[in-house]
């Protein structure tokens, strides 16, 4: 009944006005998905390859769909995504793209939920799923590689840890971003928007902290629940390999051991309740050590540092370099890859937090993600039509629990 008839791909436009690739999947009982691949910016080095979109398109028509059609059922997900593994037959997607293969495998599973007249996160999740729900984290101000003249640091998260429901601690964060576009109008700042629609301020990462800080108390009293905030630093970003330091605009270098000293600094005088990519992608033990010294009072996430790769997080667990991960099913190119990683993850009480990329489609796949396998935090923004397509649902699933 699941069996795959077609699999067609197109180019669709993304959030930044990119192409990227979509793929429908059709099953023999007329079962139907439909899924987009989403694309990064700060993209780290042990990532799949993403391919141009027509290159990525061309190469799986000719490898992937083959495979895949009058082949393997899509309610399989392991059989659909061992397929595009064996037809790509490199370890990082580099033949056919890892916006192709994200894109057909949840485009696959979105076809098997369809022919079951099941939600995709129950699809993904089994029938005990589907009562627990991510704590969403929403970026309310960054720079970075998401935005020119803004802050160092790529993203200020609003963290509403203390929030009844999804659906409370989603307004909350639309809140608190609206509050920092009133505190940034008192101080006289411009206010532009970054690729995932934050506000991107001319301003210093130290009047970011005051800004962030200022606004989640403020709606963390109105509310009545506690909002902390938390940050995506993206550090291998900032990171000169070479000269050994983290390079800030504006301000000196800082050396390892001054990087993870303000972490712990900013950590403490903030209260913050996660901190992701704190240091360069390859310093397992700079993790570990700043892991060490705050893990029992906020999140360490590794982002560039495991890219959702099963081998890299079990170095991090090892070394005990962090613990939690953040999950980007088209850093590694398919749902079983990512479901894979949560798994080990939980196993070992690595927390874990589904991700949107900063370039983005109407795709709704995460908010499923999320819930079907339990996921403790979700981070796909606050507001800009893609990222309230993901929170949305969510509010939608909640509702039908
Ligand atoms: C969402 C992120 O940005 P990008 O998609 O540009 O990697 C991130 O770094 O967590
Ligand atoms: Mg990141």
């Amino acid at each position: 009944m699941t069996l795959i008839t077609n699999v067609t791909l197109r180019r669709v436009l993304d959030s930044r006005g990119n192409p990227t690739v979509e793929a429908d999947v059709t099953t023999e009982s007329g079962g139907f998905g439909r899924a987009a691949a989403p694309s990064g910016a700060s993209t780290g080095e042990h990532e799949a390859i993403e391919l141009p979109p027509s290159e990525a398109i061309a190469n799986a028509r000719d490898l992937a769909v083959p495979r895949l059609e009058g082949e393997v059922y899509a309610g399989d997900q392991r059989s659909v995504d061992a397929a595009l593994h064996a037809a790509d037959g490199t370890d990082n997607f580099s033949e056919i793209g890892a916006n192709s293969a994200v894109a057909i495998s949840m485009a696959a599973a979105k076809a098997g939920a369809d022919v079951l007249g099941a939600p995709l996160y129950q699809h993904l999740g089994g029938t005990f799923r589907g009562d627990q729900f991510p704590t969403p984290l929403g970026n309310v101000v960054g720079g970075g590689e998401h935005a020119e003249e803004a802050t160092n640091i790529q993203e200020f998260l609003s963290a509403p840890v203390g929030a009844p429901s999804v659906t409370e601690a989603i307004f909350a964060n639309a809140e608190v971003h609206a509050e920092i576009s009133e505190i940034l109008e008192g101080r006289g700042v411009p206010v532009n928007k970054g690729d995932e629609g934050a506000w991107a301020p001319p301003i210093g990462d130290d009047e970011a902290f005051e800004v962030v800080a200022e606004a989640t108390d403020r709606i963390s009293d109105e509310r009545g629940f506690e909002i902390s905030f938390g940050l995506d630093m993206a550090a291998a970003e900032m990171y000169d390999a070479e000269e050994g330091v983290y390079e800030y605009e504006g301000e000196p270098d800082r050396t390892t051991q001054e990087q993870i000293d303000y972490v712990v600094e900013m950590v403490e005088e903030y209260d913050m309740a996660y901190v992701e990519d704190p240091l360069d992608e390859n310093d397992f033990e700079a993790f570990a050590e700043l892991t060490e010294r705050v893990g029992d009072q906020t999140l360490i996430c590794g982002d560039d540092l495991y890219v959702t790769n099963v081998e890299r997080l079990q170095e991090g667990i090892d070394l005990g370099s962090s613990n939690s991960i953040l999950i980007k099913p088209n850093q590694i190119g398919t749902l079983t890859d990512a479901v894979d990683a949560i798994e080990l993850g939980s196993k070992n009480g690595i927390q874990s937090v589904v991700s949107h990329r900063s370039g983005e489609t109407e795709d709704t796949t995460i908010a499923h993600l999320a819930v079907g396998a339990a996921a403790p935090y979700i981070k796909t923004g606050t507001v800009a039509g893609e990222r309230t397509a993901k929170l949305n649902e969510l509010i939608r699933i909640e509702e039908n629990a």
